[in-house]
């Protein structure tokens, strides 16, 4: 699905350079969820906007299916740290504006928005605007906004950072249930140790800028994850204890 070879990215503003990923070699099977998690500025949120085409690499090449990366990706869903609702804006519009930007069928469209409504819990709240919705249904509308065209690549970038720790576990719980379920790739960015292995099939972790993948992880956690047994087994908890090894002891 995904194949980076050899990207370098170097950013160049007027009063210094960043070297901000130095030889990132990396492939993203079909069907793949791969966590990625690293230090503070290693470049992680870089490496997403590479691969949708958001950031051009200053070397090396990025490609979706075989095809190269040249301009931004519309075919891919992108999840940021904050949900960037439109205010003016219902729940349902917010979601629905996907498929106004893409000129998808109205008709079709409004049924796909339910369906995402029902999976994602948002049901009752289609009318709500954005100021009356907690972070974490925001969050959800965003998710809904990101999944409306059926990407079959979804990039999140710390899309749960910003939720409470209870709220955040619901959504992990659901993120990986719709996993499940389309067999979509993800590539994730977190900062949460329990998040990237609960929810991955793969783990990567960077290190500190210029980013490079300093270790890898295949989770072998089988079949259906719930969420307190996951997190209480042997696999969950060796793999975490590696990981966060590696990332140093602030890791959460
Ligand atoms: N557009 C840009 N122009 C200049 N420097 C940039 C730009 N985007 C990112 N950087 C720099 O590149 C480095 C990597 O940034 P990036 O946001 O990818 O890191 P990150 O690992 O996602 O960080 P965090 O975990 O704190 O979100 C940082 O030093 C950042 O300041």
């Amino acid at each position: 699905m995904v194949a980076v070879r050899s990207v370098d990215v170097t950013f160049r503003t007027r009063s210094r350079t960043v070297h901000a990923l130095s030889g990132i070699d990396m492939t993203i099977a079909p069907g793949e969820f791969l966590s990625i998690a690293g230090p503070s500025g290693c470049g992680k949120s870089t490496l997403l906007r590479v691969v949708a085409g958001l950031t051009r690499t200053s070397a090396g090449q990025v490609t979706l299916r075989g095809t190269p990366v040249v301009g931004p990706r519309r075919d891919v869903g992108f999840v940021f740290q904050r949900a960037a609702l439109l205010d003016w804006r219902d729940a349902r519009g917010n979601i629905l504006f996907q498929a106004e930007m893409r000129g998808l069928p109205k008709a079709w469209a409004r049924r796909r928005a339910d369906e995402l409504i029902e999976i994602t819990g948002l049901t009752g709240f289609e009318k709500a605007m954005p100021f009356e919705l907690s972070g974490g249904m925001q969050q959800r509308v965003s998710l809904c906004r990101a999944l409306l065209h059926e990407p079959d690549l979804l990039l999140m970038d710390e899309p749960f950072g910003a939720l409470d720790a209870l709220t955040r576990e619901n959504m992990n719980v659901e993120l990986r249930r719709i996993w499940e379920a389309t067999g979509m790739t993800v590539m994730l960015v977190t900062h949460s140790v329990t998040e990237a292995v609960y929810l991955g099939s793969r783990a990567i972790v960077m290190g500190p800028r210029p980013g490079r993948v300093i270790e890898e992880f295949p989770i072998g956690i089988p079949g259906h994850r719930e969420y307190e047994p996951t997190l209480e087994s042997p696999e969950f908890q060796r793999l975490s204890g590696r990981i966060r090894g590696l990332l140093g002891s602030g890791a959460g």
